[in-house]
């Protein structure tokens, strides 16, 4: 099995990363204070989708990256392989995103006058807390919801990219670094706008606890939430999502690409 993808995609992932770090900041109301939390895991994450998609795509069509400028893979195997690496990525993306979303929402209240001091220390204080609270299996709270956000998105994502490469890049021709930079962006921006209405219902899903049990699962937590407050409350942050988007992924793409042609 070829690695260099699951190395690209580390690197490319902390790329991006650094770029998104102001949009996480302003979104999470300085909850990443430092980078190693974020590069220890949503770059792990981006190996692994970036790693199995290509391996994926490898499996079905018999093409290396370095052959599928020459022999494009089909858009319906580019979705499959989408899908695979989504699926795949959110077993290891589950306990992450979780810490991440408990840290945001604790900063997120204490912003509030007279509120309670701090639950969680840290990232690592939080997963510990999780653990003797919940037992191991409830690092993977909300997992199941976010099965249901990345699968089909991340299969939407890989398509558009290559969709958008194809247009502008002759046949067999590597497409340009613009043509990367926005194809890329459009994909990051595509994608989140699809995943957002899933983002709120798998945050939701996060935060409750084991003591209280509020959804009695993804589609309970749709219905009361679409019931209390409105359709609007699928769009919630819609906007920073896709402004947050379009340089993250744009770079990520970029490095890449280039990574991958560096070392083919
Ligand atoms: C809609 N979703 C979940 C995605 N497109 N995920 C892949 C993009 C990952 C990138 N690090 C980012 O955070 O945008």
């Amino acid at each position: 099995m070829p690695v260099e993808e699951f190395v690209a995609g580390w690197i490319s992932g902390a790329l991006g990363l650094v770029l998104g770090h102001p949009f996480d900041t302003v979104k999470l109301l300085g909850f990443f204070k430092g980078m190693s939390f974020p590069i220890a895991s949503i770059a792990v994450v981006n190996s692994i989708l970036f790693g199995v998609y290509s391996n994926t795509l490898l499996a079905l069509t018999a093409t290396s990256h370095q052959e599928r400028r020459a022999q494009p893979p089909s858009y319906r195997h580019v979705f499959i392989a989408g899908c695979t690496g989504g699926f795949v990525q959110v077993y290891c993306l589950a306990p992450f995103d979780l810490i991440k979303v408990r840290l945001q929402n604790q900063t997120e209240s204490r912003a509030r006058p007279g509120s309670p001091p701090p639950r969680y220390r840290g990232p690592v204080h939080c997963a510990a807390s999780i653990c003797q609270e919940e037992g191991p299996r409830g690092l993977f709270r909300g997992a199941w919801a976010l099965t249901l956000r990345d699968t089909p998105t991340l299969g939407i994502y890989f398509v558009t990219y290559e969709w958008l490469c194809r247009q502008s890049a002759p046949d067999g021709q590597n497409p340009s670094s613009a043509t990367v930079l926005v194809a890329g962006g459009f994909a990051g921006i595509t994608s989140w706008a699809v995943a957002t209405p899933l983002d709120v219902i798998k945050s939701r899903m996060q935060m409750a606890g084991p003591k209280h049990r509020v959804y009695r699962g993804v589609l309970d937590c749709m219905a009361r939430s679409a019931r209390q407050e409105g359709l609007g409350v699928f769009f919630r942050g819609l906007t920073i999502n896709s402004a947050r988007a379009f340089p993250v992924n744009a770079v990520t793409f970029l490095s890449y690409e280039h990574l991958l042609r560096w070392w083919g």
